[in-house]
């Protein structure tokens, strides 16, 4: 669908730069005033995975399956309740607690919604010069020139600078909140839903302004979408995630081509296409487990086709497939049902 191919082709490397390893997230729980047990949700179920430097990890899953929640924490907003999370070796939570600034110089965020995410009542110049003051202590004559080298990274007249948020259109405001990421010479750019709010015409634009981006300045991404086409035009790796779990991780062309848990064929039926109504996870998504009651066993099993006595009383690990070891899927009938 998109021209763009954010990362993908692959550039065989293999360094890991982050490292995320049973990552859990509990909001709520403890008690009230008065003794009474207070409701918990379970956001993050031990997430593990790796994300290699230069490559793009697309994220999917359905509304709730905990990808804010993973990507607040990957950029200091929130911590883990447990788990442990390596940033090119160091303890990232450590260094979000010790100093966000160096966190914020090597980790940043670009929000679903592009207006909301600027302030109304600063310049663009000021929204740009902010990140160079507190992060990078610049001087004026070197921001001058930094913010305009930085218009011209997402394709925009550095004479915008002086105007405000509102005087842009959706996908403009997108292109400056990526140059406001871009400031501090980030390493690792966390993408949550960068698109999902513009029209398609624009969606393709700024994916394509995203991989120049990631070519030119050798970044890492983190790609958060529902938007599977979205997400398998730009991702080298596929993170599928539900109910707080990974469901399945793998290779973006084997993720989407030969798909072993079940959730990720309900979510591919789903997508929409042509000729084609999404409805599957629309239905679907009503039957989605109480998050303060979790099922036991696999959380998809009331929603599977494939469930066996052992899928209502074990979760199923995430297991390798035996054919390719970087393609895992947490099922217990990853080929179907056999019985
Ligand atoms: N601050 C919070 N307090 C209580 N529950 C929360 C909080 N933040 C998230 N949750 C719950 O954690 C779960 C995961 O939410 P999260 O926002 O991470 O999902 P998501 O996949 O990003 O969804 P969406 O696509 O709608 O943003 C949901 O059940 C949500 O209600």
């Amino acid at each position: 669908m998109h021209s763009s191919a954010v990362g993908k082709g692959g550039r065989g490397v293999s360094e890991t730069l982050l490292k995320i390893d049973a990552a859990e997230r509990i909001f709520g729980g403890g008690k009230t005033l008065f003794g009474s047990p207070l409701p918990a949700v379970h956001a993050l179920r031990g997430v593990s995975i790796e994300v290699q430097r230069g490559e793009t990890l697309g994220i999917v899953g359905e509304s709730g399956c905990g990808k804010s929640t993973l990507a607040r924490i990957l950029v200091g907003l929130d911590q883990p309740t447990c788990g442990a999370i390596t940033y090119d070796g160091e303890d990232l939570c450590a260094l979000a607690r010790a100093d966000g600034r160096q966190l914020a110089r090597k980790i940043q965020y670009v929000f679903q919604d592009p207006l909301a995410s600027l302030n109304p009542r600063k310049t663009i110049r000021a929204i740009l010069e902010a990140p160079l003051v507190h992060l990078l202590g610049m001087d004026k004559p070197a921001r001058q020139s930094r913010v305009e080298e930085l218009m011209q990274a997402v394709n925009l007249a550095p004479e915008f600078l002086e105007r405000y948020p509102h005087e842009f259109s959706g996908g403009q405001a997108q292109r400056i909140g990526i140059a406001r990421a871009l400031a501090a010479d980030p390493e690792l750019i966390v993408l949550d839903e960068p698109v999902s709010a513009l029209d398609v015409s624009v969606q393709a634009q700024v994916l394509n302004i995203l991989d120049d981006l990631k070519q030119r300045f050798n970044l890492t991404y983190l790609f958060i979408s529902h938007d599977l086409s979205v997400v398998e035009s730009v991702s080298d790796r596929v993170a599928v995630l539900y109910f707080g779990k990974l469901a399945e991780v793998g290779p973006a062309r084997s993720v989407f081509s030969a798909p072993r848990h079940p959730y990720t064929h309900l979510l591919l039926q789903s997508a929409p296409a042509p000729g084609r109504k999404p409805t599957a996870v629309e239905n679907a998504e009503t039957e989605l487990p109480d998050p303060y009651n979790p099922p036991p066993g696999c959380a998809f099993h009331a929603r599977c086709p494939r469930r066996s006595n052992l899928c209502l009383q074990s979760e199923p690990p995430l297991e390798p497939s035996p054919i390719d070891d970087r393609h895992f899927a947490a099922c217990h009938h990853p080929h179907g049902r056999t019985s």
